[in-house]
C-alpha cells in the first residue's frame, strides 16, 4: 500500500518536495496550506488539498514544512495532529525533536533538513530520528525522503544545525557564487544567455568531475591553477581577501541561527512547564 504523505506548508520548500515527489509517484500526497493560491497548482493535478486539516488517518506520514515561527500557532490550532501514531517528519529549521514531541504529544519524530533541488529530484536531505522510531518507521522515513533526492541519516541531532547551513542553505550559497560568475561574464561582454549557459555547465561539470573522479576538491582547484598562468591570480586574490574564511563564517552564522530558532522554542516550552 502506498504511504500517504500529508504535507503541511507548500511554500518554497514544501512545493519543491511535492514537485520532486510527483516525479517518482511512489507516495500519495495530500497538501494543507492556508494560502489557497499556493494550493492551486496541486489541486489542478488532482491532489487532495485543504486550507486546514480536520482529520488524519493513523498511518499517515505528516511532513511539517511551515516556517518555524508559526509552528507554535499551528500546533495550537490543529488538534488533529496531536497524539498522531504515525511518523512525523519535520523539515523546519531549528526546531528540535523534543520540542516537536512535546508540542504535538507524539513520539515518532524525524527531524530533517532538505534543500530546494528536491524540486528536480536532485535534493539532499540530512535527517535524525527520535529513539522511538524503530526500523520499520525508519525505512518509511527514508523512502519518503528519497522520493525527492538523496538522504543521509545522522545519529547526533546537534549535527542538524550545521547541516541546515550546509545542506538546506547550500543552494543559496552556491547560487550567490554563480550569480557573481554570471555577472562577470555579462560585464565582460557576453550575452546574458551565454554567461548563464557557461555558469550552469561550470557547476554541472565541476560537480560531475568531483563525483566521478573522487579527487579531493582542492586537487581539482590546483589542477586548474597552471603555474604562472591565469587562474592562480584569481585564487591568490581569494586567499588575500580571506574568501574561504568568509564562507566558513557565513555558514557558522547560519548554523548558529538554526540553534537559536530551536532554543527560542525550547525555552518557551520550559517556561510554560514552570508556569503550569
Ligand atoms: N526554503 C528552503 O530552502 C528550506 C526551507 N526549510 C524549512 O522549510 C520550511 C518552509 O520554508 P519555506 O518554504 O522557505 O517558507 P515559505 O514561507 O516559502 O513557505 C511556508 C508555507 O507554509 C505555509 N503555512 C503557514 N502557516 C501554516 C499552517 N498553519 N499550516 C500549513 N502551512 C502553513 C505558508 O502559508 P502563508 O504564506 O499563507 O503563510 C507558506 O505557504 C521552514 O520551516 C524552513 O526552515 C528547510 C530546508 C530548506
Ligand atoms: O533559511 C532558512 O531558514 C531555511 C532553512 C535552510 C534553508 N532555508
Amino acid at each position: 500500500m502506498k504511504t500517504t504523505l500529508v504535507l503541511f506548508g507548500v511554500g518554497h520548500m514544501g512545493s519543491a518536495i511535492a514537485r520532486g515527489m510527483l516525479q517518482t509517484g511512489n507516495t500519495d500526497l495530500r497538501i494543507i496550506d492556508p494560502d489557497l493560491s499556493a494550493l492551486q497548482e496541486f489541486s489542478a493535478l488532482g491532489i487532495r488539498t485543504d486550507t486546514a486539516c480536520l482529520s488524519l488517518a493513523p498511518n499517515d506520514v505528516l511532513m511539517l514544512a511551515m516556517p518555524p515561527q508559526v509552528f507554535g500557532a499551528f500546533s495550537s490550532d490543529t488538534p488533529c495532529v496531536h497524539h498522531h501514531q504515525g511518523l512525523v517528519i519535520s523539515v523546519m529549521a531549528g526546531i528540535r525533536i523534543s520540542s516537536i514531541q512535546q508540542m504535538l504529544g507524539t513520539q515518532n519524530v524525524v527531524r530533517s533538513i532538505p534543500n530546494t533541488p528536491s524540486e528536480v529530484f536532485e535534493g539532499m536531505t540530512v535527517y535524525c530520528r527520535s529513539s522511538s522510531v524503530g526500523e520499520n518507521l525508519a525505512r518509511k522515513a527514508r523512502d519518503v525522503l528519497e522520493s525527492f533526492g538523496r538522504a543521509v541519516e545522522v545519529s547526533d541531532e546537534a549535527l542538524i544545525d550545521p547541516a541546515t547551513a550546509l545542506c538546506g542553505g547550500g543552494p543559496a550559497f552556491v547560487a550567490y557564487f554563480a550569480d557573481a560568475l554570471q555577472e562577470f561574464g555579462i560585464k565582460a561582454g557576453l550575452s546574458k544567455d551565454a554567461a548563464l549557459a557557461i555558469t550552469i555547465q561550470l557547476l554541472r561539470g565541476t560537480s560531475a568531475l568531483l563525483a566521478t573522479t573522487g579527487k579531493p576538491v582542492m586537487q581539482l582547484c590546483r589542477e586548474v591553477m597552471t603555474p604562472g598562468g591565469t587562474t592562480e591570480r584569481g585564487i591568490w586574490h581569494f586567499d588575500d581577501e580571506g574568501v574561504g574564511r568568509t564562507v566558513l563564517d557565513a555558514l557558522s552564522k547560519s548554523s548558529a541561527r538554526s540553534r537559536e530558532l530551536g532554543l527560542a522554542i525550547t525555552e518557551s516550552l520550559s517556561q510554560f512547564e514552570v508556569a503550569k
